[in-house]
């Protein structure tokens, strides 16, 4: 442990963390339902998962997170960003090395699970719901929460269902249910990259209360600009490796030279 360290509270350790996807090379593409089905039923038949592939998609990735800091992750596409992120939620398991988190993980992700055939008003409550908050304190939050999202602005659209929402709508709703919540780690997977300018500033406002609050919060994003805005440490991953990690100015510098993004 560094001195700079010393007396700080880690929220996240992540120790020479390694994960690894097994794809089916015959059906479908990754994840697909194709593919899902024929392992059920090799499995029934007792069969062994033949022409598997493997994406190793981490390598290695070791760092310590601490309450109040705001880490921004950057890399280019594919670099492993999102994989990191489901694992430190728990949503992944690790091929080896461990991740150690204090206090419960929250990923927020543009695809979030809300359903969409309900009304956005039905999915607030689902929502605060599922993260754990009560029915009075959703009700207490409900309004907030709405004007936050900025759905209501031009009509009554959270009577509607969410399927009649555009993207960035829907992604604002998410965020602003998330963000109701005080957080001991919000992870936000590119939440910032939709919506207009106005609702990014009010994100950004909201990212920085959540860190008073004591959480430590993660951001993905190929938005520099909201990198910057939000997050004091920065992560940089390319090809499932931590190529750096440091102060953000430093690190999007180094980041920009190389890439010319
Ligand atoms: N469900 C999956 N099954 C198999 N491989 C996957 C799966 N999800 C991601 N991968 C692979 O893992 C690697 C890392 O992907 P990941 O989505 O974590 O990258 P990312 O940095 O978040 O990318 P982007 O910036 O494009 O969102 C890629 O090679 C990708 O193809």
């Amino acid at each position: 442990m560094a001195d700079s360290d010393r007396g700080r509270i880690p929220t996240v350790i992540a120790d020479n963390v390694h994960i690894v996807y097994r794809v089916n090379g015959g059906a479908g593409g990754k994840g697909s339902a194709t593919a899902a089905l024929s392992r059920i039923i090799r499995r029934r038949k007792g069969q062994t998962e033949r022409g598997v592939r493997k994406v190793h998609a981490v390598r290695g990735v070791s760092f310590t997170a601490y309450r109040g800091e705001a880490i921004g992750l950057i890399g280019s596409n594919g670099s492993g960003k999102s994989t990191l992120l489901r694992a430190i939620a728990g949503l992944l398991p690790t091929e080896s090395g461990k991740v150690y988190t204090d206090g419960q993980p929250s990923l927020l992700g543009v695809n979030a699970a809300l359903m969409s055939d309900l009304t956005g008003e039905r999915n607030v409550i689902l929502g605060g719901l599922a993260m754990g908050m009560s029915r009075e304190q959703i009700k207490n939050r409900y309004q907030d929460i709405v004007d936050f999202s900025g759905i209501n602005e031009k009509g009554d659209f959270i009577s509607l269902p969410m399927r009649t929402y555009s993207s960035g709508m829907g992604a604002r709703l998410r965020f602003a249910i998330a963000a109701a919540k005080q957080h001991d780690v919000l992870m936000i997977d590119e939440a910032l990259a939709t919506g207009d300018r106005k609702f990014q500033n009010r994100s950004e406002a909201r990212i920085r209360e959540l860190r008073k609050e004591a959480g430590t919060v993660f951001l993905v994003s190929h938005n520099n600009k909201s990198i910057r805005d939000t997050c004091d440490r920065v992560l940089w991953l390319e090809k499932g490796e931590l190529l750096m990690d440091g102060p953000t100015d430093e690190v999007i510098a180094a980041y920009e030279r190389e890439t010319g993004k």
